[in-house]
């Protein structure tokens, strides 16, 4: 490593400036996979992240809260555990050991992330990063004291974190957030859970099954408005059956009380108040930008209206060689794009175009059953006048899940009128994000759906239900009112 002038890297002195490749700020998915690849292509790169290492997805995120939602699922079978033949006296959740599991499993990854760093020779360092110069960052150590790094290249992926609304009485309360909810040592006796997205949704469902009572309140009156209103409807249905209480089209107008004691969150619905009154609150009602106090003006770097750092479909910043990555780019909020939007970089950085523009975004709600889509629904088809063909079957079609008994849900695609290309596939039921991604990779191979249909799947496997599902009757857009529910009298 280059460094600059004489000097001590102590508190109250002025610090060295070191050089490097590649520098990157926030160290989450899509920058530790850059890390390692531009350090294993001979670059120099230091990685600044103040909390995580690998960031939110192996920490507080997304593999926490499915290591905790399948603790939830094992309880849920637990519970109907006689369906399967099965007879116990009796079970008893222990939260504490709920938690150990995820702890394990989250320093098992921290471990292994940290020995990748040192294998690569791709430098990991913990400390809170803010630029002071373009291409120039300062990082404060947990000692206090200061390090300067200069990338040749930029690239910044500082996340988001949950939004915390100014509602009254909102941020005195105390409120959890996934944080929080993902580490509870015990179960809560009533969790009020604010937002009915997909924190809220997943994280509702694991709880209740852990015992306790829930209320979700949501703003919009569809659960996953983006979604068409069959498998949100369904989804619905779903949430009442599990015993959760849903307050949609509820505005929050209020809170009082503490989040762990007693608190109250107060309500409007179509003009009417109602209070809710529960032991824990659960804020999930969406995302803010880590932009605050990175220091962007020192280096040139624009934000866009909603407050994500502006870029191109390159992920340019508007400063040069300056580049972001993940959700502060305002890139979909999923690891997978995170893990794409490092690819895009990485080949623009190395001279090859790649752009954002026109990539796939799967992504799966892991409520169980899970909800997963690639491509078009119903509503954006029709939204964009794109004609289709639905195909539609209740998962009840689908053998592998009669086994399981796991019925509950369908499947739908929509395919293109005279080409057979698939335009989209959307599953409400077990095992839909593997049935996804089965559909997804004849996408991108850009096969007709009948070869999925006359495909030799292996019996009996949830994928296989993809056949039932093209050998049903396709109905013309032009004869699909939305929201069709499902129809039972599909062919097995
Ligand atoms: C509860 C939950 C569950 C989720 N589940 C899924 C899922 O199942 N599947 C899925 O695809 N997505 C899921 N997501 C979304 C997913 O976690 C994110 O999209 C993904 O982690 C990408 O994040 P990122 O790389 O943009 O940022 P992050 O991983 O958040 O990384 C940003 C990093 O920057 C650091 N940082 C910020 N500011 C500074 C600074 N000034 N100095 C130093 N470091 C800084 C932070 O400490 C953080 O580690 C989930 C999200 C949540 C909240
Ligand atoms: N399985 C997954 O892939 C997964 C899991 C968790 C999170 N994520 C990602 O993280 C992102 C953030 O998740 P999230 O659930 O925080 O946000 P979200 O945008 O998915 O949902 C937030 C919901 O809260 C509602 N809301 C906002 N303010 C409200 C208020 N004051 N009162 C009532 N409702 C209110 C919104 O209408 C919205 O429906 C997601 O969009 C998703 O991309 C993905």
């Amino acid at each position: 490593m280059q460094t600059e002038t004489i000097s001590s890297n102590h508190p109250g002195k002025f610090p060295t400036t070191e050089h490097f490749d590649l520098v990157i700020l926030g160290g989450g998915t899509g920058s530790t996979l850059a890390a390692w690849t531009f350090a294993g292509e001979g670059k120099r790169v230091a990685v600044i992240d103040r909390k995580y290492i690998g960031g939110s997805c192996p920490n507080i995120a997304c593999l926490p809260s499915k290591n905790i939602i399948h603790s939830a699922n094992v309880a849920s079978l637990f519970r109907r555990s006689e369906e399967f033949g099965i007879v116990h006296r009796g079970f008893t959740i222990d939260m504490t050991g709920v938690r150990e599991r995820k702890r394990a499993m989250v320093r098992g990854l921290n471990d292994i992330y940290l020995d990748n760093y040192r294998k690569t020779g791709s430098e990991f360092i913990l400390g809170e990063g803010r630029f002071t110069a373009p291409k120039t960052l300062a990082v404060t150590l947990p000692d206090g004291s200061t390090r300067q790094l200069h990338g040749t290249h930029v690239i910044v992926s500082t996340g988001t974190r949950a939004t915390i609304e100014s509602i009254p009485g909102l941020a005195e309360s105390k409120s959890l957030t996934h944080i929080e909810a993902l580490e509870l040592g015990e179960i809560p006796e009533h969790l009020i859970v604010i937002g009915s997205g997909y924190v809220g949704l997943e994280l509702a469902q694991a709880i209740r099954r852990f015992g306790s009572r829930v209320t979700v309140v949501g703003r919009r009156p569809q659960l996953m408005p983006q979604e068409d209103e069959d498998i949100a409807d369904a989804l619905r249905l779903l949430f009442i059956d599990e015993g959760i209480e849903l307050c949609l089209g509820t505005h929050v107008r209020h809170v009082s009380g503490t989040s762990g004691g007693s608190v109250s969150v107060h309500t409007e619905q179509n003009g009417i108040g109602r209070t809710l009154t529960g032991s824990h609150v659960l804020v999930a009602a969406g995302r803010t930008p880590n932009t605050q106090g990175l220091g962007l003006e020192h280096a040139g770097i624009e934000l866009t209206h909603r407050g994500y750092i502006k870029v191109n479909n390159r992920l340019q910043t508007t400063a040069a060689d300056v580049w972001a990555i993940g959700e502060v780019a305002g890139s979909p909020q999923f690891t997978h794009i995170s893990v794409d939007d490092f690819r895009v970089v990485h080949d623009n950085i190395n001279g090859i175009d790649h752009v954002t523009s026109g990539r796939q975004v799967p992504y799966c709600l892991f409520t169980d059953p899970e909800l997963a889509r690639i491509g078009l629904n119903e509503k954006e088809a029709k939204a964009s006048g794109i004609p289709y063909r639905l195909f539609k079957i209740p998962m009840e079609a689908n053998l592998r899940a009669r086994t399981l008994s796991e019925t509950r849900g369908f499947l739908k695609a929509l395919i293109e009128p005279g080409t057979d290309r698939i335009l989209g596939f959307t599953a409400f039921g077990v095992g839909a994000a593997e049935i996804m991604s089965a559909v997804q990779i004849a996408m991108i191979a850009g096969l007709p759906y009948t070869r999925l249909r006359d495909a030799v799947l292996t019996h009996p496997t949830l994928v296989e239900g993809l056949i039932p599902l093209f050998s049903s009757n396709p109905v013309d857009s032009a004869e699909t009112p939305l929201a069709r529910t499902a129809d039972a009298s599909a062919p097995a």
